[in-house]
């Protein structure tokens, strides 16, 4: 078993990864500092996993909250149906909430947990690829509004994450890709090695060889660790974990959430990015189509929806979290292991892009070599 820290000061947090690390009793113990512990699952992963992680916690008063599986119930509704049954059960400040899912659970437990009783611990049990390399470490958590992807929510760290790769053998094939596409984001906005290493390790991990999928989820934890522990709440390096997220996050919201998993939006958004990037000047043709020959081995979608009009994206990036003095600000990369935050892409530009995505051929980004 691999250990990261998330250095943080009185904050910071340990990052387990291994297979059999929901065996590792001790560790647990470690991260939980209350005698009452809830675990909030939901119904496709509590049969999976939950007898698992009850067998871990023998010592403490244990509780468990089952919710409907499905990017449509990351609501305020269904917090407010966590908040119930925590209210129910009586829990006070010494409960810690541990959440057994994909990002989704992650992200509403999360949230959960900064707001219940005005904060109390809570622990990340990761179970789908891109929870695992993304979303249970840094303590972005939210839920969605349908005006808006993750509008709701706030920072709020956990006490530990708990990375068991054995998880990975019940995932859907269509999952395990969408969480490819975050990592290959890593590779694009920060480690040129990575991305090559991916390129030529994208085989073994679709076919969940250990060992490549072992090294992956550590170097993208690592990369994402480093990151937040230089800026925790995206005042500037941060945001380049945002790569391909403006377009993608609107691809979620204008097709209904859940329709397009969340990697999939991302995967032909940052395909989108490396675009403007290239109408800009910023990235070489052949360089977009390094990005997009590593999506398609990744079975991710090259192109966003055609029937999604140039109005409909801007409708819905006017209102990123980005925004800033009305100006959109996009991650675009620079070249491959390196990106930027830019808010001078013209309306021009975005057009061009949506038109390419309009005309449903994606063969012109391989023609460039
Ligand atoms: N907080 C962050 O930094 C951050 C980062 C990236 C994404 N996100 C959010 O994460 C969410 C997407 O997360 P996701 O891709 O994990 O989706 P998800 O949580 O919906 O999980 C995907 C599906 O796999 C199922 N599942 C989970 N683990 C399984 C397992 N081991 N075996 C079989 N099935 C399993 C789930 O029940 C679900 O049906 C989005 O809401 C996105 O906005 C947050
Ligand atoms: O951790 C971050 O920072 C990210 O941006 C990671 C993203 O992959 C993730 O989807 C995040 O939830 C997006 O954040 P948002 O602020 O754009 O909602
Ligand atoms: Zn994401």
């Amino acid at each position: 078993m691999e250990r990261l820290t998330v250095e943080l000061g009185e904050r910071s947090y340990p990052i387990y990864i291994g297979e059999g690390v929901l065996t590792q009793a001790e560790q647990f113990k470690s991260a939980i500092t209350t005698n009452k512990v809830v675990v909030i699952s939901n119904d496709t992963v509590a049969p999976l996993y939950l007898q698992r992680v009850t067998a871990l916690l023998q010592d403490y008063e244990f509780d468990s909250i089952i919710l409907s599986d499905g990017e449509q119930f990351k609501t305020l509704d269904t917090l407010n149906e966590i908040f119930t049954a925590l209210l129910r059960e009586n829990c006070g400040r010494d409960t810690t909430l541990i959440a057994l899912g994909g990002g989704v659970i992650g992200d509403m437990v999360g949230f959960a947990a900064a707001c219940y009783q005005r904060g109390i611990p809570f622990i990340q049990i990761p179970t789908t690829m891109l929870s695992q390399v993304d979303s249970s470490v840094g303590g972005k958590t939210a839920v969605n509004h349908p005006l808006g992807k993750n509008m709701i929510g706030a920072f709020y760290q956990p006490n530990a994450v708990f990375i068991d790769t054995d998880c990975l053998a019940t995932l859907p094939r269509r999952e395990l890709a969408a969480g490819m596409a975050e990592v290959i984001k890593y590779g694009i906005i920060y480690d040129a090695n990575f991305f090559t290493w991916l390129e030529d390790n994208i085989t073994a991990l679709m076919a969940l060889d250990q060992t490549a999928l072992k090294y992956a989820i550590y170097r993208c934890c690592e990369i994402k660790a480093e990151i937040v522990a230089i800026d925790e709440k995206e005042h500037g390096l941060r945001a380049l974990l945002n790569l391909g997220h403006t377009y993608g996050h609107a691809i979620e919201a204008e097709m209904g959430y859940g329709v397009w998993l969340h990697g999939e939006a991302v995967a032909a958004g940052m395909i989108m990015a490396a675009q403007t990037s290239a109408l800009m000047g910023l990235l070489t043709a052949s360089q977009v189509t390094r990005i997009a020959a590593l999506i398609k081995a990744a079975e991710l979608p090259l192109l966003a929806p055609a029937e999604m009009s140039f109005d409909a994206f801007m409708q819905h990036m006017k209102r990123d979290k980005k925004v800033l003095n009305g100006q959109l600000r996009f991650i675009l990369p620079t070249s491959i292991g390196s990106a930027e935050v830019l808010s001078t892409v013209t309306e021009n530009t975005l057009r061009d892009v949506v038109n390419f995505h309009n005309q449903a051929d994606p063969s012109a980004l391989f023609s460039s070599n």
